[in-house]
């Protein structure tokens, strides 16, 4: 193996400053950006390592930098210091007019004064800098890049940033891996990390087994933040969304589809409790998790004036899953997904499917995404995602969706050895919980789409009434 390379860190004193009116026009517009509707009133340096020194032709510069949002982000919750987010910043002179749409800015003071700054992750010269990092283990000021020796990269594998509007960033090398840059980080054990790595050791053949991972060590925090995963790329996949719109649109049955989602998801989660032994959920933990559920549809109701008027009847389907729990009820919980829906399904040219993106919901913290909860969470995921998909493009279509929500929960059946259908009041519960936070989730980022989380407000809301 080769050598790990380093540089010097200069995090300057200046650079953040210099950058600050900048990164408050680009940074907000950007979908990553998880503070969406509140002011961003500044930055401040979280950490800055140089990947290349600013002094050649291309600078490259990666920072943690913490925006600062005074206004919390749900009425009457405690302010918080602001969320830390992860840019890679490219420094030209001038740019190439094919660089042309990553323009952050033209610096005017600070130690980059009289340069052009931009976001590095369009730049295949900038990208190549971060595989060959993971390909020797580099070790670059608080940057510590690392991998899975059984899965060696290989240099020169050509660069392109993925498109595709999301939660992180994305670039796939040569058609063999794929580095997710997460956008919005914590320091702590990331599941999109932990998780993969433990599916791996299990050998679970439904999980792109990490090959390599970012991580920041700073001298003031007990654990590292997760920034970066490599993982092997899939060619030819689809996303499941895709597919499913597609064989909507021209009226064909994704059953087996569904079904093979189904087992794909109980296999991932046999793994899941192979490897991390799950844990009873008692009266105590349930009215804790439906208090959660309670809360986060008053916040919910609070932000979406349209929620308003469902709100008691969506309460009732968390009351009842307190009332079988004080019945003496007690439910198995482990470590799960946290964010399942079909865009993190991807089905390979051979038809297997494999589940990706184990984050969780980002907008939940990370010690509540890493606790065990019911499977049923993931599976209620699923099933609103196939709803989702039956109400998104042309005439809804229940009936589509009530088959292949049939079958999902069939083929479940077949590799967990439960229904979980036989949980009604649980996997409700979970539905109403998971639609609520769709509900907030397109206002904040997709108001055009509201309509498609309303629609399942009104039917669980009127399910419920008696
Ligand atoms: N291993 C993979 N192989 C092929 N494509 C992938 C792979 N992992 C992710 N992708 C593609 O990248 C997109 C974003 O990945 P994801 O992990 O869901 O990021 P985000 O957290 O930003 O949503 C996915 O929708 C998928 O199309
Ligand atoms: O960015 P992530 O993939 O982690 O997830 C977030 O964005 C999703 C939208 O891209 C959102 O999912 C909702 O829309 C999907 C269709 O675009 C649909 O399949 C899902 O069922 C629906 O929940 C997801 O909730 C959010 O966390």
């Amino acid at each position: 193996m080769s050598e790990a390379v380093t540089h010097p860190t200069t995090a300057e004193a200046g650079l953040v400053a210099s950058l600050e009116p900048l990164l408050r026009e680009w940074v907000p517009r950007q979908r990553w950006f998880a503070g969406k509707g509140r002011p961003v009133t500044g930055f401040s340096l979280v950490a800055a390592t140089d990947l290349l020194p600013s002094g050649g032709t291309l600078g490259l510069v990666h920072l943690l930098v913490r925006a600062h949002q005074p206004e919390a982000p749900i009425q009457g919750a405690v302010p918080h210091p602001g969320d830390c987010y992860q840019l890679l910043i490219g420094v030209r002179e001038a740019l190439p007019p094919r660089l042309a749409p990553a323009l952050i800015g033209h610096v005017t003071d600070g130690p980059l004064a009289g340069r052009t700054v931009y976001e590095a992750l369009y730049d295949p010269r900038a990208t190549t800098v971060l595989l060959e990092a993971l390909r020797t283990r580099a070790r670059i000021g608080a940057l510590r890049f690392d991998g899975d020796p059984r899965q060696p990269i290989r240099d020169e594998l050509v660069p392109r940033r993925v498109t595709a509007e999301q939660s992180n960033s994305s670039v796939v090398y040569g058609d063999t891996f794929i580095l997710k840059l997460l956008r919005r980080v914590v320091p702590g054990t990331n599941p999109d990390l932990e998780l993969p790595l433990l599916l791996s050791h299990e050998r679970c053949p439904r999980v792109p087994a990490p090959a390599g991972w970012l991580l920041a060590h700073l001298d003031d925090l007990d654990e590292p933040y997760v920034l970066a995963v490599l993982q092997p790329y899939l060619r030819g996949a689809s996303d499941g969304w895709e597919l499913a719109l597609r064989e909507l649109a021209k009226g064909e049955d994704f059953t087996p589809d569904a079904r093979a989602l189904g087992r794909a998801t109980a296999e991932v989660h046999t793994a899941l409790a192979r490897a991390l032994p799950p844990i009873t959920l008692g009266h105590t933990q349930i009215r804790l998790l439906v208090g959660g559920m309670a809360e986060r549809l008053e916040a919910a109701a609070q932000a979406v004036p349209a929620l308003r008027p469902y709100a008691p009847a969506l309460h009732s389907a968390f009351e009842a899953l307190a009332d079988l729990a004080a019945e003496g009820r007690a439910w198995t919980a482990q470590r799960i997904h946290g964010d399942l829906h079909l865009g993190q399904c991807l089905r390979a040219p051979s038809g297997d499917w494999s589940l990706i993106d184990f984050e969780g919901e980002p907008s939940r913290p990370l010690a509540e995404r890493r606790m065990p909860q019911p499977v049923v969470r993931d599976i209620a995921g699923m099933l609103r995602s196939f709803d989702y998909a039956a109400h998104s493009a042309g005439p809804p279509a229940p009936r589509w969706a009530t088959a292949c929500r049939a079958a999902y929960c069939s083929g479940y059946a077949e590799v967990a050895g439960h229904d979980p259908r036989t949980e009604p009041v649980l996997l409700r519960a979970y539905e109403t919980d998971k639609a609520v936070y769709e509900v907030l989730y397109e206002a904040r980022h997709r108001p055009d789409w509201l309509p498609v989380p309303m629609a399942a407000i009104r039917r669980l809301a009127a399910d419920a009434t008696p």
